[in-house]
């Protein structure tokens, strides 16, 4: 696992929190990631950032991660004075990316793909707020056991893998495929809870 914040000197981002505020603009339309926050006692007003999520043919997973995050971050951030965050989360495998699963034949071929071997998923946060834009990427490896065919066809009509990276949610019954996982499991969730803790307390917002 890595988290290394990084920060920029945009310097275009200034914010106040009244106490009847949320400290925090959050840029997702991700409910896991709204819940995540709120289990660290973390209140947001949610605002999700509509962007292009196609990768560019010479970005790595990681830089395009990040990519994603941070312009989530910075659509937010143009509607509001409050700090913004956006996050971003891939599956990668063999270097190949997968983000959400089209259909059942899309899910399919990636499960197959990760199917009884290790992967790794690549988390990224982006916060900006009167410190400029600080950031930070997480890498988690995951490990699947083998899935039947039959499995997959129960699984993806549980409705649970369309709107899930990988096309599978670890916290949910995808948890019965996970032999195990190194790294931050909240990231697999989509926000490494740890890593944001540390660049929202950087940016003056206090958790505790
Ligand atoms: C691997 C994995 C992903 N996911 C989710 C996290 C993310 O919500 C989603 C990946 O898609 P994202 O594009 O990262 O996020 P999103 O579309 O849900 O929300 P937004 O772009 O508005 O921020 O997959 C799980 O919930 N559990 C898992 O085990």
């Amino acid at each position: 696992m890595s988290g290394v914040p990084v920060s920029s000197s945009s310097g275009s981002a200034a914010a106040s929190s009244a106490a009847s505020t949320p400290p925090l603009r959050l840029a997702s339309a991700s409910p896991r990631r709204r819940e995540l926050l709120a289990s660290i006692g973390v209140e947001v007003e949610v605002s999700p950032a509509d962007i292009d999520e196609s990768r560019g043919s010479d970005e790595t997973p990681e830089i395009f991660v990040s990519r994603l995050a941070r312009e989530k971050a910075l659509a937010g951030h143009s509607v509001s004075a409050l700090p913004t965050l956006g996050a971003d989360t891939v599956v990668v495998c063999d270097d190949e990316v997968f983000g959400k699963p089209r259909d059942l034949a899309h899910a399919c071929s990636m499960w197959r793909a990760l199917s009884g071997r290790e992967h790794r998923v690549l988390s990224a946060v982006a916060l900006i707020g009167p410190r400029g834009l600080l950031e930070c990427r997480v890498a988690t490896r995951v490990w699947l056991r083998t899935l039947s065919e039959a499995e997959m066809a129960a699984y993806w009509a549980t409705g649970e893998p369309a709107d899930k990276a990988g096309g599978y949610a670890v916290q949910g019954r995808a948890a019965i495929f996970v032999e195990r996982l190194e790294g931050s499991y909240s990231a697999v969730v989509g926000l490494p809870l740890y890593e944001t803790a540390e660049l929202l307390q950087a940016q003056g917002i206090q958790i505790l």
